[in-house]
């Protein structure tokens, strides 16, 4: 006999697409059925009321509902974005498989098919990520970015509707609900880093869960584990809270043992009325796949010592 998986899952159409994903590829490897549990979180109860995530504690209030149904035997495993997921993994659950991620960049979804190279003078871009934000006005700084907020859909229909010229998003969001027709502009991942973890997928259970530690294991994909093991360290010792504008990405040859180069930017937060592009810290550093939390921390290192606290200002968790 095969039991049934309880997969807990967020609401939103971009978490059950993803949970979709997963539990097909389960049930494909192992043959055992799976079956969705909703779980209403925090963050999306108060996305309803409009209140800004800032001031709840960030993006962890999509993760938090889940882990507790996990560590309340609700449901057997969960799935979440990995960006979304606080470095620290919490006592009772493993982050038992990081599948092969999606495609790591940042697109723009323009009106009238614009670029950001062509976009007008003026015009105005929508992002609620202060990493998003720096990097635009780092390569145009005549561009008005306006804070928005809510999920894909919400996001992109700020276009469709003329509140905003653009917006940018993630690719793995915008292709999971099948839209990626509607990106007109790929943002090299070199250029524009993207955020520690994007395109990643994270399946957590409860460490305690042996066999299904082992079931998860057949959806890992060992390169992208060491590459966001290596954005991850780099986040964790930069002590960047969720709302620092910090990126991070790492390449990873496809072997193991292959190759890992870590790139990171840490930028200054400014205000809508401040002129001219924001102050920021760039480096590189390469190794061994292997070593990639070294990496990680390493590049940490190097940027602080060129002023990344500075630049992160409050964005800094500065305690636990
Ligand atoms: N910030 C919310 C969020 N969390 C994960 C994704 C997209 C999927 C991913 O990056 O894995 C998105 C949307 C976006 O940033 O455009």
């Amino acid at each position: 006999m095969t039991s049934t998986l309880r997969l807990a899952t967020r609401r939103s159409a971009l978490a059950t697409a993803q949970s979709g994903m997963v539990a097909e590829a389960v049930t494909r490897a192992t043959g055992r059925p799976v079956e969705l549990v909703e779980i209403t979180t925090y963050g999306d109860t108060t996305q309803a009321t409009g209140e800004l995530m800032s001031q709840i504690g960030g993006t962890g209030v999509f993760v938090n509902a889940l882990r507790e149904a996990l560590l309340a035997g609700e449901a057997d495993f969960a799935v979440h974005s990995l960006k979304d997921l606080p470095t620290a993994e919490p006592a009772g659950l493993a982050l038992a498989a990081v599948p092969e991620r999606e495609d790591v960049r940042d697109v723009l979804v323009a009106r009238d098919g614009h670029k950001l190279a062509d976009l007008p003078h003026g015009a105005r871009v929508g992002t609620g990520s202060t990493r998003r934000a720096a990097q635009l006005r780092l390569l145009r700084p005549d561009l008005e970015v306006v804070a928005v907020r809510g999920n894909v859909d919400t996001r992109v229909g700020f276009v469709a509707s003329g509140r905003v010229d653009a917006v940018v998003l993630a690719y793995a969001g915008l292709n999971r609900l099948g839209r990626i027709g509607e990106a007109t502009d790929f943002f090299d991942p070199a250029e524009f880093l993207p955020a520690p973890g994007q395109g990643a997928l994270a399946i957590e259970c409860r460490a305690q869960d042996a066999e299904l530690i082992e079931i998860l294991a057949t959806l890992e994909h060992a390169p992208t584990r060491a590459a966001i093991a290596a954005e991850r360290a780099l986040l964790a010792t930069l002590e960047a809270g969720c709302s620092a504008p910090v990126g991070g990405y790492a390449l990873v040859g496809p072997e193991d043992g292959g190759e890992l180069t870590l790139s990171g930017v840490v930028a200054e937060v400014v205000g809508p009325d401040h002129a001219g592009p924001p102050a920021s810290v760039r480096a590189a550093l390469s190794g061994p796949a292997a070593q990639a939390a070294r990496i990680g921390a390493e590049l940490a290192t190097r940027l602080l010592a060129q002023g990344a606290d500075a630049l992160m200002g409050a964005t800094r968790r500065t305690s636990a």
